[in-house]
């Protein structure tokens, strides 16, 4: 059905002379799937080298150190970076690049000798002349990582979404409700229930269920196998936001969609190169159809310059890279069983949520954990609802089982044993 949908408004944009391709650009250095670092994309490791470390291992002036350690607001400002300064070292338990690939040497010199060769470009979007052979390495890249094709709505579409899911899809549909192009049904997180009785309610023919893959504050997955279920007995357009699970989840790093064998049963997957990637940027893989279609009618595709080429350069690195150091994923989920077990909390993911409480609550943990050396940073609201504050906490393939003790043991003060439940975990009162 989202095929036909797809291909008449397909041929309504042809009829208005408004469908847009990209046109590449080839840059004067020619770049195929082993060259595109200028040199060989090599480099490869068997294990973590002592450069990883540089992926987890933060310096803080002692002055935004003390600022934080004892609870007073620090602007950024105040800081003059003076060499002789003393820095304190952090063990970094915040961040997104879960395999450490953002401080891989084939990454770096992707980037580097992408930047020495064309400069920061294509300064232009890509419909104008942003598209360059960096690009479209990057998109086959991507679209064969996630198993998709290389490559004037009238009605109104009903939009499902997870009550959790994250602001860049809420802001996404706040602005399709102003252009009164849908209707929107929030469903209760992860309650497939309660999404099965919204569509069987909703009349409206054209119907998309939107959720995060991996959720970015509690750490757990969509129930993707109801959600298929649903997909089959609603036939409505699945799309997903995979920005915590690509490169992180599956054999291949192909994502949340690959762990649950369901890449086909998803139509529409959005990612990021900001996390485990390492880099910046997003991206769309779908069908060759859907990929017209947002070429010719995406504003933010349209009206937006394309990323730089060094970015690009790096970001297909890094997938040469995650896709050859598998040792990265088992070593990422090995620190995420370990925290498990010596905690005994149901951990289900690398970004842990201990959730606390109050806002109060959660900045006493953090302040208390940077004191014992850990970069962990408290959730307050709005990113999180008022009384559900919490640490969240990321793990990285390049932490070791040493760093997990150690953050176990800080945090052992505050978790309560035996573990909770749910996936979100407790901290008890003595915060
Ligand atoms: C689920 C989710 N989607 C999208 C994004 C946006 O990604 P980026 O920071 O690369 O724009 C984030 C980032 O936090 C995220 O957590």
């Amino acid at each position: 059905m989202w095929d036909e949908w797809v291909e008449d408004a397909m041929g309504r944009l042809a009829a208005l002379k408004v469908v847009r391709v990209a046109k590449p650009i080839s840059l004067p250095f020619p770049i195929d799937e082993l060259d595109a670092a200028g040199g060989k994309l090599e480099n490869f490791a068997d294990g973590p080298r002592p450069e990883d470390r540089s992926a987890v291992e933060v310096e803080m002036d002692e002055f935004t150190y003390k600022m934080w350690a004892c609870g007073d607001t620090v602007s950024g400002d105040e800081v003059a970076l003076k060499e002789e300064k003393p820095f304190r070292k952090l063990l970094l338990f915040s961040g997104n690049d879960y395999l450490g690939l953002g401080t891989h040497p084939t990454v770096r010199s992707a980037a580097i000798k992408a930047s020495q060769e064309h400069g920061m470009g294509p300064r232009g979007s890509a419909l104008i002349c942003g598209y360059t052979n960096y690009h479209k390495l990057l998109e086959d890249s991507l679209a064969s990582l996630k198993k998709k094709e290389k490559t004037v709505q009238r009605e109104k579409i009903a939009i499902f979404s997870d009550a959790l899911n994250h602001a860049s899809i809420i802001d996404g549909i706040h602005l399709a409700e102003r252009r009164q192009e849908v209707e929107v049904f929030i469903y209760r997180h992860c309650d497939m229930a309660h999404l099965d009785a919204l569509l069987s309610h909703c009349t409206m023919e054209k119907k998309v269920v939107i959720t995060d893959s991996l959720f970015s504050m509690d750490g757990d997955f969509a129930p993707m196998v109801q959600l298929v279920r649903l997909r089959k007995k609603h036939n409505f357009l699945f799309a997903i936001d995979d920005a915590h699970g690509t490169f992180v989840c599956g054999n291949s790093g192909g994502g949340v969609a690959e762990l649950y064998d369901c890449e086909d049963d998803v139509d529409i997957c959005t990612g990021t190169l900001s996390k485990a990637a390492g880099c910046q940027g997003g991206f769309v893989a779908c069908s060759a159809k859907w990929k017209q279609l947002i070429q010719s009618r995406g504003r933010s595709f349209i009206f937006s310059t394309a990323p730089p080429v060094p970015i690009v350069a790096a970001a297909h690195a890094a997938i040469i890279v995650a896709g050859k150091e598998k040792w990265r994923r088992r070593e990422l989920w090995s620190r995420v069983q370990e925290f498990s077990a010596l905690t005994q909390l149901q951990v289900t993911s690398p970004i842990i949520s201990l959730v606390v409480g109050s806002e109060e609550a959660a900045l006493h943990a953090s302040r208390y954990m940077v004191k014992c050396g850990f970069h962990v940073i408290a959730i307050r609201p709005p990113t999180v609802p008022a009384n559900s504050c919490r640490l969240r906490l990321t793990l990285c393939a390049a932490h070791t089982s040493d760093d997990i003790k150690m953050l176990v043991d800080a945090l052992s003060l505050y978790i309560e044993l035996p573990a909770k439940k749910s996936r979100s975990v407790h901290l008890g009162s003595r915060l």
